[in-house]
């Protein structure tokens, strides 16, 4: 947007809040403390969180109006740039077609750039290209930003394995809260009704400025102090939706469906805590955890395209099912298996995660889709 209409609209901004004097500590006139918030990705979930994002800093004086959003630039079909063709129709044409952003939404292919006056970071991309972007990163950002992960999922390194928030806190060395939850984003992009979980460390005030960033009345968010608790639930339940779309696809109905569920959620628990002790059970049961592992289960693209795999009998590659069925967008739960697999072999704890390694299994090619069946049955019987 013209810097004419962006300050345009701050005035309008400062305006309503000081009519209804809510939301704001700092002077209405003072834009030197509002916080500037910079989105770290534009795919499916990263162009909704866009727009919640940017709906709040409209509206809140504690922010500037505008939201800048890193694009991963590309080439549309149509010979178009798609940083343009989201400045021009304040839509994501391509990651989420129809819905509009916010204007006060600035796509930007320059990851430098993007970043440059934020104090508060927004990553949410496909896990495994973040290592990347955080490198890039490094002396770019402000002594002051903090950052928060929206993405699902993990690296593993010679040391172990290493969650997302913690390769950007050290990477970075700023701190990383996390937020995840039961977000199937194209449903959040349509204003459906749906929660989220911030897990924070320490800093109760970080949590509710990143509470206060998100929270709209169709988005809920609450805050706990369990980061690798939240962050543990959103990668490990890609997982679990692997098998749900295995027994989808295999037409096993929806009692083993619900089995697969359960023992999925006992192992995404008992991996959360061996990892790390201090995760506590009460995660589970917000809607990062068990939230979050049915609506994947159900709806996500994880479950869909596992399901596309089981119905041809492991014959098409999930790498060829991503591109044909998900157009761009990315799966996160084949890598994660192999990642939560190579911890697993690493640390002698295959047999406490059947279920885990099944799914690596399958989804490698090494067990036909199949072998979910003969999982499950011998599961549920030995409990
Ligand atoms: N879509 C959803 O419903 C939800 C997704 N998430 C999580 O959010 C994270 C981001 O997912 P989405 O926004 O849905 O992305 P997406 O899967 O829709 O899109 C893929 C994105 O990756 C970008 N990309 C492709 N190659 C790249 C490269 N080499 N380097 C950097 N970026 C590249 C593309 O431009 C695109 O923005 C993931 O961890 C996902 O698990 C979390 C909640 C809901
Ligand atoms: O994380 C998600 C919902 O919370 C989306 O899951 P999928 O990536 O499987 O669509």
């Amino acid at each position: 947007m013209a810097p004419a209409a962006l300050e345009a609209q701050s005035q309008q901004k400062e305006e309503t809040v000081a009519h209804n004097s809510v939301l704001s500590s700092s002077s209405v006139n003072d834009t030197t403390h509002r916080s500037k918030v910079s989105v770290i990705g534009s795919g499916n979930w990263g162009s909704v969180a866009s727009k919640l994002i940017a709906s709040n800093t409209f509206r809140l004086n504690s922010f500037h109006d505008e939201v800048r959003m890193w694009v991963y630039e590309e080439t549309l079909q149509s010979g178009e740039k798609l940083t343009d063709a989201i400045n021009r129709t304040n839509e994501n044409v391509k990651y989420l077609p129809g819905i509009k952003l916010g204007n006060n939404v600035v796509a930007d292919p320059d990851l430098e750039n993007t970043v440059r006056d934020a104090n508060m970071l927004v990553f949410v991309t496909p896990h495994q290209f973040m290592e990347g972007i955080c490198k890039r990163l490094v002396g770019k950002i402000r002594a002051d930003a903090e950052a928060i992960s929206l993405v699902k999922g993990m690296e593993v390194k010679m040391e172990g394995p290493c969650m997302i928030s913690s390769l950007i806190s050290q990477i970075l060395g700023i701190s990383c809260s996390v937020l995840m939850g039961a977000n199937i984003a194209n449903e959040i992009a349509v204003e459906k009704f749906s929660e989220a979980t911030v897990g924070y460390r320490q800093n109760r005030d970080v949590a509710e400025r990143w509470v206060q960033l998100f929270y709209t009345p169709y988005f809920i968010v609450t805050a706990v102090q369990d980061v690798e608790g939240v962050e543990l639930c959103g990668t490990l339940k890609n997982v679990v939706a692997l098998a749900a779309g295995f027994v989808d696809g295999l037409e096993m109905g929806n009692n083993t469906k619900a089995a697969i569920m359960r023992l999925g959620l006992r192992e995404m628990k008992a991996f959360s805590k061996l990892l790390f002790p201090s995760v506590k059970d009460s995660t589970f049961f917000e809607s990062c955890g068990v939230a979050d592992l049915i609506t994947t289960c159900l709806g996500g693209r994880n479950r869909k395209v596992a399901e596309a795999y089981a119905k041809n009998g492991g014959r098409r590659s999930f790498d060829e099912l991503e591109a044909e069925m998900l157009q761009g967008q990315k799966l996160q739960g084949v890598s994660t298996a192999r990642e939560v697999y190579e911890v697993l072999s690493h640390r002698g704890w295959l047999e406490l995660f059947p279920l885990f390694a099944t799914v690596h299994e399958i989804s490698s090619g090494l067990l036909p889709p199949s072998a979910i069946v003969e999982y499950s049955e011998k599961q549920v019987r030995s409990f």
